[in-house]
């Protein structure tokens, strides 16, 4: 965009990733546009930098938007640069991700237009979707017995319930069923996913959240209800990208405002910490270095060193 700078110097820790129906971040300023290339490739569209200014401390304080799908919605779910994505975000100075989801519900007391703070998932996805930075002679492990950052989720609850009585409804848990895609489910296999005790449908919680887990990056996401798959059957309408699109535009003003109340409850000085995800630090210092120098791929170790700078020496 003229005018817009295309760096940016201070180190950024708070990113969002936007999905369908949210592909930029309205009501803040924007400070830069990045045109970032990292050993993974291009990320999904460039990097926007936005400022918030922080409640507590009124400093103003950047945040990344990444938008998944592309500025366009070009990208299907098994095309969207998930190591890209979460490779810059990192290298930006990024350790907290909320990401933003639209997602078919699979229980009925989660009606269309419904926010839920997901708690868990279910990996449906057929791996064809590259999952991990850590291959090609660089083996490393990382736990996701907890695919979300708990302290961050709370965070989100919170937010969530504030704007109750505002037109906003919040789940507080739930498990996210992540299907492969671009189709929809069968009705077989959303009875199935009811059986299995899922709560939501989407085609993008993986491998967002195993690459930000990866890469010492605590992520939330923040699922909103569109649709009610096709399990109901009945007569009833089966999901459809209009019932989709039309849902997320009618709430788009909700899913606005809850997400500048995290980003108003992330600036906070009092989260700092968290924001760092000091927890996570150098937990991929030892999990990601399994494979001896000897034995390590050239490449992929210095694809790993511009990730993890001083790691893997
Ligand atoms: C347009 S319906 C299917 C599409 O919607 C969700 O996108 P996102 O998670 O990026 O909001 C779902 O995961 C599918 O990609
Ligand atoms: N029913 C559904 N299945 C998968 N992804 C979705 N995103 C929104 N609704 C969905």
């Amino acid at each position: 965009m003229a005018g817009v700078p295309n760096t940016y110097d201070a180190p950024v820790h708070i990113a969002v990733i936007g999905g369908t129906g949210i592909s930029s971040l309205p009501g803040f300023s924007l400070a830069a546009t990045l045109d970032i290339d990292t050993p993974w490739g291009k990320p999904s569209s460039p990097v926007s930098i936005v400022t918030h200014a922080s409640p507590s401390t009124g400093a103003s304080i950047p945040i990344a938007f990444i938008s998944r799908h592309g500025l366009h919605h070009e990208l299907a779910p098994h095309e969207v640069k998930n190591q890209a994505n979460i490779a810059a975000l990192r290298h930006l100075g990024v350790r907290t991700i909320i990401a933003f989801s639209a997602v078919g519900s699979l229980q009925e007391e989660i009606r269309p237009r419904d926010f839920v703070v997901p708690d868990q998932i279910i990996d449906r996805t057929k791996g064809i979707r590259p999952f991990t930075f850590f291959e090609k002679g660089m083996v490393g492990h990382v736990g996701f017995g907890d695919p979300f950052d708990k302290r961050l989720a709370e965070i989100v609850r919170r937010c969530g319930h504030s704007l109750e009585g505002e037109g906003v409804t919040l789940h507080d848990k739930g498990t996210v069923i992540c299907m492969e895609g671009p189709q929809f489910s069968t009705r077989a296999e959303s009875n199935m996913y009811r059986t299995w005790g899922g709560s939501v449908i989407n085609m993008s919680a993986l491998p967002e959240a195993k690459l930000a887990r990866e890469a010492e990056i605590g992520y939330q996401m923040i699922c909103m209800a569109t649709d009610y798959d096709c399990w109901r059957g009945n007569g009833e309408e089966d999901v459809n990208v209009e019932m989709v699109m039309a849902h997320m535009k009618a709430n788009a003003e909700n899913a606005q405002r809850f997400m500048a109340a995290v980003l108003n409850e992330l600036t906070k000085e009092e989260n700092g910490e968290l924001v760092l995800a000091k927890h996570m630090e150098g937990q991929m210092r030892f999990a990601g270095a399994m494979t001896k120098k000897e034995g390590r791929g050239q490449e992929a170790e210095k694809k790993l060193q511009w990730l993890f700078p001083g790691y893997f020496e």
